[in-house]
């Protein structure tokens, strides 16, 4: 068994940790795709970063490093100072769309983790269940089916699920964006909500500079294939956030600014 290094003194305060990171698949007629290039990024603990920039430069790729999905070609991922080799615990994912189980009721969906990995769900599991759908307004849905709920109900019962655990991480991989846009404001709302109630480091990927304004603390801004941090821009909104937020002069000020860049960062 390889010994795992012991965190350093600069990672320390780190939850999630890129240090020259560097991604490379083989696309299907046999020719390299460098999809990540030497990325240094550190997150800190309960800290919201969402990371945007344009179609194809890496967002979903860094998510699946983070989940050990995927292993690295150079640098290393840490999480808690320590290299991520394989799926953790401490991590919980949301994706694009909600992946329900249509046979099973939403009460089910949200335990379904704690049965697929142990075989069975305790009492326990299911009053956390319980608690997390009341949260996210669900509470009189626990036994309907997915296909009697509304999509952003839907990606509701997703969240809950990611949530079940109680991650240090929440991984998003844009959560919203199958929904319609008043949903959407409305979720990110929620979203907001469930993470002041239930401190996390969260990475949200997303296209839509408003969400990531809205949401974040620091916003990672990609640039086109090979995706390296172009930039990072500290969000000095304060919190809560509400719908008062999207028409403050920060915002506005800063949607245009984040804009002009993601624009401006054509392919090489
Ligand atoms: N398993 C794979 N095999 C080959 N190429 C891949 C693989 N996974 C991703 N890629 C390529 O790596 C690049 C980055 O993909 P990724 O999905 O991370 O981008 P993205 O920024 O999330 O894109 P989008 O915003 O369109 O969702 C793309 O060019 C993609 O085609």
């Amino acid at each position: 068994m390889s010994a795992v290094p012991a965190p350093t003194a600069s990672n320390a305060g780190l939850v999630i940790e890129f240090a020259g990171v560097g991604q490379t698949f083989t696309s299907s007629d046999g020719s390299p795709v460098v999809a990540l290039q030497d990325v240094n990024l550190g997150l800190r603990r309960h800290e919201f970063v969402s990371v945007i920039g344009p179609s194809g430069c890496g967002k979903s790729t860094l998510l699946r490093l983070v989940g050990g999905l995927l292993r690295p070609t150079s640098g290393t991922v840490s999480i808690f100072g320590m290299p991520v080799t394989e799926p953790r615990d401490e991590i919980g994912f949301a994706f694009q769309r909600p992946t329900l189980l249509p046979w099973l009721d939403v009460l089910d969906n949200v335990t379904f983790p704690m049965r697929h990995k142990y075989g069975r769900v305790d009492a326990r599991d299911t009053a956390r269940a319980q608690e997390l759908l009341a949260v996210t307004g669900l509470a009189d849905f626990a036994r309907k089916r997915p296909a009697e709920l509304s999509g952003g109900m839907q990606q509701r019962v997703a969240i809950a699920r990611a949530l079940l655990h109680d991650p240090d991480i929440l991984l998003m991989d844009e959560p919203f964006s199958a929904l319609d846009a008043l949903t959407r404001d409305e979720m990110s709302f929620e979203l907001l909500r469930i993470w002041s109630e239930r401190p996390k480091t969260v990475v949200f990927v997303t296209h839509s500079i408003q969400e990531a304004l809205l949401l974040s603390d620091r916003i990672v801004v990609m640039s086109a294939r090979p995706g390296r941090v172009a930039e990072i821009i500290d969000v000095p909104l304060p919190r809560p956030r509400n719908l008062a937020t999207l028409s403050d002069p920060v915002f506005t000020h800063l949607a245009n600014e984040i804009r002009v860049k993601v624009f401006s960062r054509k392919p090489e």
